[in-house]
């Protein structure tokens, strides 16, 4: 699958083992904001495997969802791009950090909730996710009941 989309790269977010991850802007999706994963595309098979893996988990919530891919042209170099939402809270790991490592015993039940409910998606779709730890468990905003709550989303699946 290949995505035809307008995006402006805007800023550096973190380096991978197989891509570097850009926050980029979109004027093509209703999402404004979103993450862009990109290698060489010559060096991408783990990053095109990893699109594959994404898009057997469509539509779970407990997963980050993948928008797609596209190849583009910088400055004569073929580059891959894995298109994924954008973690305005970063990981999981950030979180326990901003907490001194204590998170109160009601989000754990509930965190865990939500991982369980992700990984019981990604066993049912056949796969095995190969390295959950908390730097790959990204964090997004959202509201319950008016009162702002936090999504994990499981993220990482290359090269497992
Ligand atoms: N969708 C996203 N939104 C926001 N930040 C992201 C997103 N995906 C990855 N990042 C950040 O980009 C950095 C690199 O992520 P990536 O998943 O490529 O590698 P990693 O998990 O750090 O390392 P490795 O792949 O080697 O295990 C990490 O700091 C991660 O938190």
């Amino acid at each position: 699958m290949s995505t035809n989309m307008e995006w402006l790269r805007l800023k550096k977010l973190g380096q991978g083992t197989y891509g570097t991850v850009y926050l980029a802007m979109s004027t093509f999706t209703e999402e404004l904001y979103f993450a862009v994963k990109n290698a060489n595309l010559e060096d991408s098979s783990t990053l095109q495997k990893e699109m594959r893996i994404f898009q057997k988990f469509r539509g779970a919530n407990e997963v980050v969802k993948c928008y797609g891919c596209c190849v583009s042209n910088e400055g004569g170099a073929m580059k891959y791009n894995l298109l994924l939402e954008y973690a305005p809270m970063g990981s999981l790991l950030n979180l326990m950090r901003d907490c001194g490592g204590r998170i109160p015993e009601s989000h754990v039940r509930k965190y865990t909730k939500m991982l369980l409910r992700g990984l019981s998606c990604i066993d049912n779709n056949g796969h095995v996710h190969c390295d959950l730890k908390p730097a790959n468990i990204l964090v997004f905003p959202r509201e319950v009941d008016g009162l702002s709550d936090v999504q994990l989303k499981i993220a990482d699946f290359g090269p497992g």
